[in-house]
């Protein structure tokens, strides 16, 4: 337990009658972007804000840095910092103003706060607006402050609720290298219901639909999780169409023209080492084999309807 960051274990929520989250387990031990993917309404939030301690789970039980939640959230919640979808900031004071406050709710020693709030927002860059009113700056900006108040207090663990929403392309940009800069000393969990900010962002997916877990492992497993079940062959001597149909497991030929061919198949069978053959056997001139990997979002429909596997 010493080395774990985080430790969910069996947790469930109901509101009211519905589960919205069922028999969720995750344990992050590593630095790095973890993103916790899924659509809306899958039970991100819900599963969030429980991990950092503004929702009471119904069952199950969550450990920061080893100190259950549950029983001991003061200590646990020292080793969490948390930027909700809609920051919490105060847009009457100035920069500097709200991180004294935030890392004095943080329960820091005041000795040590002046320190902490420089270090922040020199890793944020935002000390150039120390005195800058939070309601003056840029969403992009405002953001760094949300980021800067969850790093204060120097936690383990950071969760970053859908922390690009809203923002410009570029601040987009821009925000997602913070959060890559601040995962090489922190455990970052980040929520989202974009595929390519997994991609741009995380190291490892955790994918929730319908409340429960259905992947979790790293981007390049994500990617292959989903068999690709297309190929495209270039036959500079190409038979009828019907011949190529007639190759056992395919399940359908499209001719894109008279040299390429995309062959579906069914994706528990690849017929590669097949084609390449029966080309040889007769003469086809196979000059080009290419498995076609389905999209993310096609792989995120796909995972969306299959059951729990951890
Ligand atoms: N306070 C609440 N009362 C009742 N049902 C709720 C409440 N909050 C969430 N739910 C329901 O719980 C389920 C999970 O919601 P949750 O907000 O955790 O999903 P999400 O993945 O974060 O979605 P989004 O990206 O839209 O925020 C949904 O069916 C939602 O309608």
């Amino acid at each position: 337990m010493e080395d774990s960051i985080v430790k969910v274990e069996h947790l469930s929520h109901r509101y009211h009658i519905q589960w919205a989250i069922q028999d969720i387990n995750f344990e992050i031990k590593e630095k790095g972007v973890l993103g916790l993917l899924g659509s809306n309404g899958a039970g991100k939030s819900t599963t969030m804000n429980i991990i950092c301690g503004v929702l009471n789970q119904t069952e199950g039980e969550v450990y920061l840095n080893g100190y259950n939640l549950r029983t001991n959230p003061v200590e646990a919640k020292r080793h969490i910092g948390f930027l909700p979808q809609k920051p919490p900031l105060y847009p009457d004071i100035t920069v500097e103003e709200y991180l004294t406050y935030a890392a004095n709710l943080r329960l820091m020693n005041t000795s040590e706060i002046p320190a902490a709030v420089e270090k922040a927002m020199k890793r944020c860059d935002i000390t150039h607006f120390r005195e800058r009113i939070i309601s003056n700056l840029s969403g992009g900006y405002q953001q760094r402050v949300g980021i800067a108040q969850a790093i204060v207090h120097n936690p383990r663990f950071v969760v970053l609720d859908e922390p690009t929403n809203g923002l410009d392309p570029n601040q987009i940009v821009e925000i997602r290298h913070l959060i890559k800069e601040i995962a090489t000393d922190h455990a970052v969990l980040l929520s989202t219901h974009i595929l390519s900010e997994v991609q741009a962002t995380c190291n490892n997916i955790k994918m929730i639909e319908q409340g429960k877990l259905v992947f979790s492992g790293s981007m390049d497993e994500f990617n292959n999780y989903v068999a690709p079940s297309t190929l495209l062959i270039t036959l500079d001597a190409a038979p009828p169409v019907s011949t190529l149909e007639a190759i056992e497991g395919v399940a359908r030929v499209e001719k894109v023209d008279p040299r390429n061919y995309r062959l579906q198949f069914d994706a528990s069978k690849d017929i590669s080492e097949q084609v390449v053959q029966l080309s040889v056997a007769n003469g086809w001139q196979l000059s080009e084999i290419q498995l076609e990997r389905q999209s993310l979002d096609a792989i995120f429909a796909q995972l969306s309807g299959k059951k729990v596997q951890q």
